[in-house]
C-alpha cells in the first residue's frame, strides 16, 4: 500500500490582526517541516466500522481524520467513499507530537482527504478540498495546497504561496498539554492589540530567514505572551533564540 507523508508545519511569525466571531483573523507565515511527518496508508481492517490504527490519545469521533471523513462525506455523498472505508483502516504512523503547535491533527486531516481524492478519482481540485478542510480545523487548508512557505490570513483559509527557500529546522516539543482555544481566549482579554495594514503588508514580504533575524520570539508570535501566563511552565523550557510555534508548545530555531 503506498505510504502518504503528513508533516509538520511551524509559524514563523504569527500576527493577529482582528476578531471573527469566536475566531481571530491572523497573519502568518506557515513553513513545512520536512524532518518531521507523520506517515499515513489505507491498511486491512481488524474490526467493523470506521477504524483508525495508530497510537491516539483522542476517540475516533474526535480525530481529525474521522472529522475530515465525515466532511468530506457532506460534500461529496460518494458510495465509493463508504466502500472504501468499509473495506480499509487508516493506519497511522505517528511521529508529529500533540498539542504541539505543530499542526499534526491539521496535516493528517489533509493528508486524508488528498488520499481519498486521489484513491477515488474524485477530480476535487485543492480548491475544494481546502473548502472542506476548514470545516475540520483552520490549520488544514495549508495543508492541503503542501507549499513549502505560505502567507496564511483569514482564520486559515487564505493561503497565498511565498517563494523562498525551505528552511531546516531544530525543533523541541515540551510535554505541557496547550490547549489552542485558552490560548486565544487569553490573547483576547489581555493582550488584544491587532496589528495594522502597514505591517501586515511588510510582514507579508519578509523572507522567514528575515523576520528570525530581525524580530524576537515574541514579537514574532502574538500567541506566545498568552500562552507563557496560562501555561507558567513553559518558562522553564524556553531557551534563548528558539522562536514558538502556533498556540505550542513547540519551540524552533534554524538548524545549525
Ligand atoms: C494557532 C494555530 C496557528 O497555526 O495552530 P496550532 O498552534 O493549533 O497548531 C491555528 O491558528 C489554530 O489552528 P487549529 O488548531 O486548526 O484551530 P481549530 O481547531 O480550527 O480551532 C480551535 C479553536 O482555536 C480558536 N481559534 C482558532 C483559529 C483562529 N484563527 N482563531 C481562533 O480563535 C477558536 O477558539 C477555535 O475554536
Ligand atoms: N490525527 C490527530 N493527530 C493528533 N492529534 C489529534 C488528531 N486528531 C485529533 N487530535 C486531538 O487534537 C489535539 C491536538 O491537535 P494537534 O493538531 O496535534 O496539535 P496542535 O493543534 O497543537 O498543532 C489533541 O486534543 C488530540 O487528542
Amino acid at each position: 500500500m503506498k505510504i502518504y507523508r503528513a508533516y509538520a508545519k511551524v509559524n514563523v511569525f504569527l500576527k493577529i490582526t482582528g476578531k471573527r466571531d469566536n475566531y481571530h483573523e491572523i497573519i502568518s507565515r506557515f513553513m513545512r517541516v520536512d524532518s518531521l511527518y507523520d506517515e499515513l496508508c489505507f491498511s486491512p481492517k481488524t474490526k467493523d466500522g470506521f477504524e483508525i490504527i495508530g497510537e491516539f490519545s483522542c476517540e475516533t469521533q474526535q480525530n481529525t481524520i474521522y472529522k475530515a471523513y465525515v466532511a468530506l462525506r457532506e460534500a461529496v455523498e460518494s458510495e465509493s467513499l463508504d466502500k472504501l472505508m468499509d473495506s480499509y483502516a487508516i493506519e497511522v504512523k505517528k511521529s508529529i507530537p500533540a498539542f504541539a503547535g505543530l499542526g499534526g491533527g491539521s496535516s493528517d486531516a489533509a493528508t486524508y482527504l488528498k488520499m481519498c481524492n486521489e484513491v477515488l478519482h474524485l477530480g476535487l481540485s485543492k480548491n475544494e478540498l481546502a473548502q472542506i478542510g476548514l470545516k475540520v480545523g483552520a490549520d488544514v487548508p495549508f495543508f492541503i495546497y503542501g507549499y513549502d512557505s505560505a502567507n496564511v490570513s483569514g482564520i486559515g483559509e487564505i493561503v497565498e504561496e511565498f517563494k523562498e527557500d525551505i528552511l531546516d529546522f531544530e525543533v523541541y516539543t515540551p510535554k505541557v498539554e496547550i490547549s489552542t482555544p485558552k490560548v486565544y481566549i487569553s490573547y483576547r482579554e489581555n493582550f488584544y492589540s491587532p496589528i495594522d495594514g502597514f505591517e501586515i503588508q511588510e510582514l507579508k514580504n519578509k523572507t522567514s530567514l528575515e523576520v528570525l533575524e530581525s524580530m524576537s520570539a515574541d514579537e514574532a508570535n502574538d500567541l506566545f505572551k498568552p500562552a507563557l501566563q496560562e501555561y507558567s511552565e513553559l518558562k522553564n523550557h524556553y531557551k534563548h533564540g528558539y522562536y514558538f510555534s502556533g498556540s505550542g508548545s513547540s519551540f524552533f530555531r534554524l538548524a545549525i
